[in-house]
């Protein structure tokens, strides 16, 4: 059914910034929105959502998709998957390869301006992998070699299959590289390829893992890692607005930081300073404060949320009291 429009003429001088229109990303993208303080209303069914506060509009996309508007220069900004841009960039160099094979090949026509990344999010953490029957023959990736395999992932598994072949074959030569013709059969599936192996259309399959619950259920191991991957903020490198696209990449590195690190706080005997700062050495260091009481010191630093706990620990064994953990809300650096 078609999209309602809105009128192009709303998004005249405004950033164009891509979100995933659904999936595993769009919750925390939603979050480090609201984070930097974009806000916006997405009506019912609409694809656009023009930024109150600043001269943005969001555009809904599949992850997928993403790196194609942005590498093409016609969104300026996007969060997506790492996956998605090496994804995308293999499917560049397939392209480019099928042109210079068909003496189409012409370097500058309809060349993308391609797009770069900006920062990693920190959330979306997924490992791209190679995956077989459990209960089969097949232990690394080289005996899938001529054999069906099904994926989403085509360019990748295809460049993954072709640098295979090469070792296999012993071709070290780039133009008969090029040349050949993958023995491996990519097979293109859109979604729940887990179920490939079990209905008999593949052999092994492609595909993202995170917890490896969907792996696990269909009966299937890991043998190889493809790609590792988390969510990433990706810009044009030819945007429309550098200044803003700078003012937004900055807010949303404060959001990742605060969702990063605590602050956590302290007393210790000034003797002990060295041996507490060593354990919570800050960002940049530490803030040390002389406190009402002779001979001790308050410390504040930032510390990552995921080693806080052995770092209270160990504070407590160099004799530091009074340890407080505060959430970070928001943080800004040069
Ligand atoms: N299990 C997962 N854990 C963490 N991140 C994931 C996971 N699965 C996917 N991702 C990330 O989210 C991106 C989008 O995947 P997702 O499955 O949400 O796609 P989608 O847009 O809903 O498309 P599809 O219709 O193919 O499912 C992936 O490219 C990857 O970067
Ligand atoms: O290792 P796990 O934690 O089980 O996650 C892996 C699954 O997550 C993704 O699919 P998703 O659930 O997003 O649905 P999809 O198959 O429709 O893409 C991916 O394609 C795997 O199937």
């Amino acid at each position: 059914m078609a999209q309602e429009l809105m009128p192009l003429g709303s998004l005249e001088g405004r950033l164009l910034f891509a979100v995933p229109k659904k999936g595993r990303l769009l919750q925390a993208a939603l979050n480090i929105l609201e984070g930097a303080d974009i806000q916006f209303k997405r009506e019912n069914r609409l694809d656009i959502a023009l930024v109150k506060n600043l001269p943005i509009a969001l555009v809904f996309l599949p992850a997928a998709d993403i790196p194609t508007f942005v590498g093409e220069g016609r969104v300026d900004l996007g969060i997506t998957g790492y996956d998605q841009v090496q994804e995308h960039d293999a499917g560049t160099r397939a392209l480019a390869r099928a042109r210079r094979m068909s003496n189409e090949w012409d370097p500058n026509r309809g060349k993308p301006h391609g797009c770069e990344t900006v920062l990693d999010l920190g959330f979306g953490a997924c490992r791209l992998q190679v995956q077989v029957p459990a209960k089969g023959e097949y232990v690394e990736g080289k005996d899938l070699i001529g054999k069906n395999i099904g994926t989403s992932f085509v360019h990748l598994a295809h460049e993954y299959f072709t640098r295979l072949e090469l070792e296999q074959e012993g071709i070290t030569d780039p133009v008969r590289a090029e040349g050949r013709k993958l023995r491996t059969k990519i097979i293109e599936l859109s979604g729940s390829v887990e179920a490939a192996c079990a209905l008999g259309v593949a052999d092994g399959i492609v595909d993202l893992v995170e917890s490896g619950e969907t792996m696990k259920a269909a009966g299937l191991k890991a043998i190889d890692t493809v790609v590792e991957t988390s969510a990433i903020l990706i810009k044009s490198k030819a945007p429309s607005n550098p200044s803003l696209v700078e003012l937004i990449a900055s807010r949303i590195r404060g959001v990742i930081t605060a969702q990063r690190f605590v602050l956590c706080q302290y007393n210790v005997p000034r003797a002990k300073l060295a041996d507490a700062t060593r354990v919570t050495p800050g960002k940049r260091a530490a803030t040390v404060t002389a406190l009402d009481e002779e001979g001790w010191v308050a410390v504040s630093a930032m510390v990552e949320t995921k080693r806080i706990a052995p770092v209270m620990d160990e504070l407590v064994q160099v004799g530091a009291t009074d340890i407080l953990v505060l959430d970070i809300h928001n943080t800004r650096s040069s």
